[in-house]
């Protein structure tokens, strides 16, 4: 099929910032787990063909159960993931079939439709596409010694989320190129522009959070319950 999709949601992470002894992406938000609001958005997408959820080799028991018990019916594969980030979505890349594919972080649960879709439009257009803010701070450079060293101009500056959409082959290209030259990135958009591909930013919501810290839980919980408003 033609511009087919597939989306590789990670979420093997261990959630060290957060501090909880579950990992945060299996914490209850609404009275399901983090990663199970996650995965509805995408297995509600019509033009998907197909979600690889990468999780911790001991959680994916619990998550092949979850995608059962909760019908996400587009989820061909639950796999385990690695020690970084990089690893996990390298190994979620390599089971999808589709000519492109999206990459999610499993604890960004409020992304929108709309939001997938502009960033899937973005990535047929460019070749490659990431979603993002402008940062709404002035971000300082600073030495370890505590000093001011640098202000970037702020009309530069995003703040990156995800999804981040590319083709499949370039993806894999990157990610082997990254792996061989010992390079770690914190998101995949860095191998992208490594291996020199050019990627263009989506201009997205602030509401796309990444649940990093234990503040970010209770931001999702009124999200949440704003969402739930909503569909009412
Ligand atoms: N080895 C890893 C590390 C992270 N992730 C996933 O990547 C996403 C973004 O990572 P982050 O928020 O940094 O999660 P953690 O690595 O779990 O958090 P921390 O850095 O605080 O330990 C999360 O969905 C996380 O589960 C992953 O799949 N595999
Ligand atoms: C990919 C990402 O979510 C974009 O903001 C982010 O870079 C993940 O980084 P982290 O260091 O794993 O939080």
């Amino acid at each position: 099929m033609l511009n087919d999709f597939g989306a590789v949601i990670v979420a093997a992470g261990k959630g060290t910032r957060m501090g909880t002894r579950e990992s945060k992406q299996y914490l209850a938000l609404g009275g399901k787990p983090i990663i199970v609001h996650t995965l509805e958005v995408f297995s509600r997408i019509p033009w998907l063909q197909e979600i690889v959820l990468v999780t911790g080799p001991e959680d994916v028991s619990r998550c092949q159960s979850w995608v059962h018990e909760y019908g996400l019916d587009k989820v061909s594969a639950v796999i385990p993931g690695g020690s970084e980030r990089q690893q996990s979505v390298y190994q979620g890349i390599k089971q999808i079939s589709s000519e492109w594919v999206m990459i999610h972080d499993g604890v960004r649960p409020f992304v929108t439709l709309e939001e997938i879709e502009s960033c899937r439009d973005a990535a047929i257009r460019e070749g490659a596409s990431v979603l993002g803010v402008p940062v709404k701070d002035t971000i300082k450079q600073v030495n370890g010694q505590g000093l001011i060293t640098g202000t970037p101009d702020r009309q530069s500056l995003w703040a990156v989320q995800t999804p981040q959409a590319f083709r499949l082959s370039d993806l894999l290209s990157a990610h082997e190129a990254a792996a061989k030259e010992e390079f770690t990135g914190t998101d995949d958009a860095m191998l992208m522009e490594r291996a020199g591909h050019s990627v263009i930013v989506v201009e997205g919501k602030y509401s796309n959070i990444k649940i990093t810290t234990p503040e970010d839980l209770e931001y999702a919980a009124f999200l949440q319950k704003r969402k739930g408003e909503d569909k009412e």
